[in-house]
């Protein structure tokens, strides 16, 4: 009873207080209904976004996101190994994906690992894909007009002139004493020194010493000593080490802040400025130096080579200012690329027992050949004949650089004036055929002549392939615009400016171009009974492939050849346990903590050869 008293009173309380709250009530929520269905609207939007953009990751192999783009997904991986994270996207979308930036920006690009998109990039469309304004822009106050940033003309006069002083005997010749003179003065002394206070040594910072010096000797002719007992620290290397890294910076910095701080001479600019003005110095010295010794010197270097061309008049071919840019881009070329592929390579072989023994094996059978013919020195230098028998070891420098390629991506750019707009007649009821630069796929044929699908009237043109026609029935005629895009062999469509990444380190672990071993370390792959053989250019991309095909590859391999087997030969050399060992991102592959290691003079209780 009570509680039925008290519930009918409760439910008469109840519903004065509901009646008596009613007005208002009924007047806030219809004062909250916008809010509510602003709010409703904004989940549901967020909803159908977030699912449009996860369903974008099926078909482009990445999430993308209104204003952003793939940017998020690109900052997560670049949060660990960016290499790696690339190869991911890449082997799960077949080769190639395409990246979309944040709108407004300049991040849009095609990235790619498929070889067959490599032969057409960089050798069947080369003209089409020079390195382009954005680049040489971005590199232009440390390269100038040398021939890393270089198209066209300014890139074809100096490959030429700079192809014939490489492949000359002179130079060869000149390359090859260098190379004695720093390893056997240089090396291996500081590495005595290592070894007999039983020190750990940072062998990719040697090594990178090492190469600089090495390549100012061929450009500049002039020795800067970074090598030498102590490690001293070399003013000019500081310069060029410095004004690299804050030309790199730019490359990630949008190109309206970097100008604006180049103006106010801020920040990375600063630096940039600063470090640039210690190369110059460096470089116009030699030049005048270089300059006013011409006619008593007998050198072979790059610099000389160059100071000494002239134009038909008979005046000097290149001013100051070029033959510095000259000088500056070859070291920039050789410094950091052979260097951190000897050290991933010694890094491999400490993993890769086998390996070691057998590059140990061949190096002995030549010293043994050589001792056979009664030919003993006290010190033991290789001979050019010997290191291009060292067939092995050059197949072990090639799965190193397979796997780590010492330029890990590169890039190019769709030059605009590729594409072709034109206008085509096409008679009424008639098939119209326009004669395209490739046509080998449907998608390519669908792609070069959108406008064919539906035309103005209305009526449905089919292109089809016929070789290298394109082929369409138009209903009604009249004229059409034909845009001609460049297409990839891959299907994959490139609009005017495109920016392509071709992603070497990622094309080295790809199953489909090297076979399900394709992370494990095997020289053997290299080997055709028991020769070295060469892959296509378009698979083994470390080198670059076609008209840009480095031009330091035959030196690279000498130098990395000689260098590995006269360590090789009197050291063990053993990573300090717990070291870490990552790539670091930059232009070139370097190690991020650089390589520590011990050294053990072979025949001090070696345990193999
Ligand atoms: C393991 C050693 C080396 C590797 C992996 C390597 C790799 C490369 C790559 C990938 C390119 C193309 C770069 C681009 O166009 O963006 C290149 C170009 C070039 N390399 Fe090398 N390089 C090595 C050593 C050297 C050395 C020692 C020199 C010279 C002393 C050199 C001189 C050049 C030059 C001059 C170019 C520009 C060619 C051109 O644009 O026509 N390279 N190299």
């Amino acid at each position: 009873m009570t509680m039925s008293g008290s519930g009918a009173m409760d439910t008469a309380a109840s519903r004065n207080a509901t009646a008596a709250a009613a007005p208002g009530a009924a007047g806030g929520l219809a004062g909250l209904m916008p809010e509510v269905q602003t709010l409703e609207l904004l989940v549901a939007v967020s909803i159908f976004v977030a699912i449009h953009s996860l369903r974008q990751r099926r078909a482009q192999g990445l999430p993308a996101w209104p204003l952003v783009g793939m940017l998020p997904s690109l900052l997560l991986g670049l949060r660990g190994d960016m290499y790696e994270w690339i190869t991911g996207v890449l082997r799960a979308r077949g080769g190639t994906f395409t990246f979309r930036g944040p709108w407004l920006t300049n991040l849009h690009c095609v990235v790619t690992a498929d070889p067959r998109n490599l032969e057409h990039l960089l050798k069947t469309r080369f003209g089409s894909f020079p390195k382009g304004p954005y680049f040489r822009d971005t590199v232009r106050d440390l390269l100038g007009d040398g021939i890393f940033g270089a198209d066209d003309e300014v890139w074809r006069r100096q490959r030429k002139a700079a192809s014939l002083e490489f492949h000359s005997a002179e130079f060869r010749a000149f390359t090859a004493s260098s190379l004695v003179e720093l390893v056997h003065r240089r090396l291996l002394p500081v590495l005595a020194d290592a070894e007999a206070a039983g020190a750990a040594v940072d062998l990719q910072d040697v090594l990178l010493r090492l190469t600089f010096d090495n390549v100012c000797m061929i450009a500049f002719g002039v020795d800067p000593g970074c090598l030498r007992p102590g490690l001293p620290e070399i003013p000019f290397a500081r310069a060029f080490e410095d004004a690299t890294e804050a030309t790199i910076v730019r490359f990630l910095t949008p190109t309206a802040v970097w100008r604006a701080m180049r103006a106010l001479g801020v920040g990375n600019e600063r630096v940039l400025q600063r470090s640039l003005a210690g190369v110059d110095e460096f470089a116009y010295d030699v030049i005048r130096r270089r300059k006013e010794e011409l006619d008593a010197g007998r050198r072979s270097d790059l610099l000389t080579v160059f100071t000494k061309m002239r134009d038909e008049d008979g005046r000097p071919a290149y001013s100051d200012k070029f033959l510095r840019d000259i000088c500056v881009n070859f070291i920039l070329a050789g410094r950091d690329t052979s260097s951190v592929a000897l050290a991933w390579f010694f890094w491999l072989l400490g993993n890769n027992p086998a390996v070691e023994d057998r590059v140990l094996e061949e190096i002995e059978g030549i010293v043994a050949a050589r001792k056979a013919q009664g030919e003993v020195e006290e010190e033991l230098v290789f001979q050019p004949e010997e290191v291009k028998r060292m067939e092995y070891l050059h197949a072990a420098l090639s799965e190193a650089l397979r796997l780590y390629p010492s330029v890990p991506v590169d890039h190019k750019e769709l030059a605009l004036e590729t594409l072709q707009r034109q206008k085509h007649k096409v008679a009424a009821g008639k098939l119209g055929t326009i004669q395209t630069r490739q046509a080998d796929s449907a998608s390519h044929l669908h792609n070069i002549c959108p406008e064919a699908a539906t035309t103005s009237s209305g009526n449905v043109a089919w292109p089809m392939a016929m070789g290298n026609w394109a082929l369409w029935r138009e209903g009604d005629g009249g004229e059409q615009n034909v845009v001609e895009d460049e297409v990839f062999p891959d299907g994959t469509v490139l609009r005017k400016g495109t920016k392509v990444i071709y992603a070497m380190y990622a094309m080295g672990r790809m199953e489909s171009i090297w076979g399900d071993d394709c992370r494990e370390y095997r020289p053997e792959r290299w080997l055709r009974d028991g020769r070295f053989t060469s892959e296509s250019a378009y698979k083994f991309t470390a080198f670059n492939g076609g008209p840009r095909l480095c031009l330091g590859k035959d030196f690279a391999y000498y130098q990395m050849k000689f260098a590995a087997a006269s360590i090789l030969r009197r050291y063990r050399v053993r990573v300090v346990e717990g070291h870490p060992v990552a790539p670091k991102m930059a232009l070139t592959m370097y190690m991020k903590h650089g390589l520590k290691v011990t050294l053990a003079k072979r025949d001090k209780g070696s345990s193999r050869l």
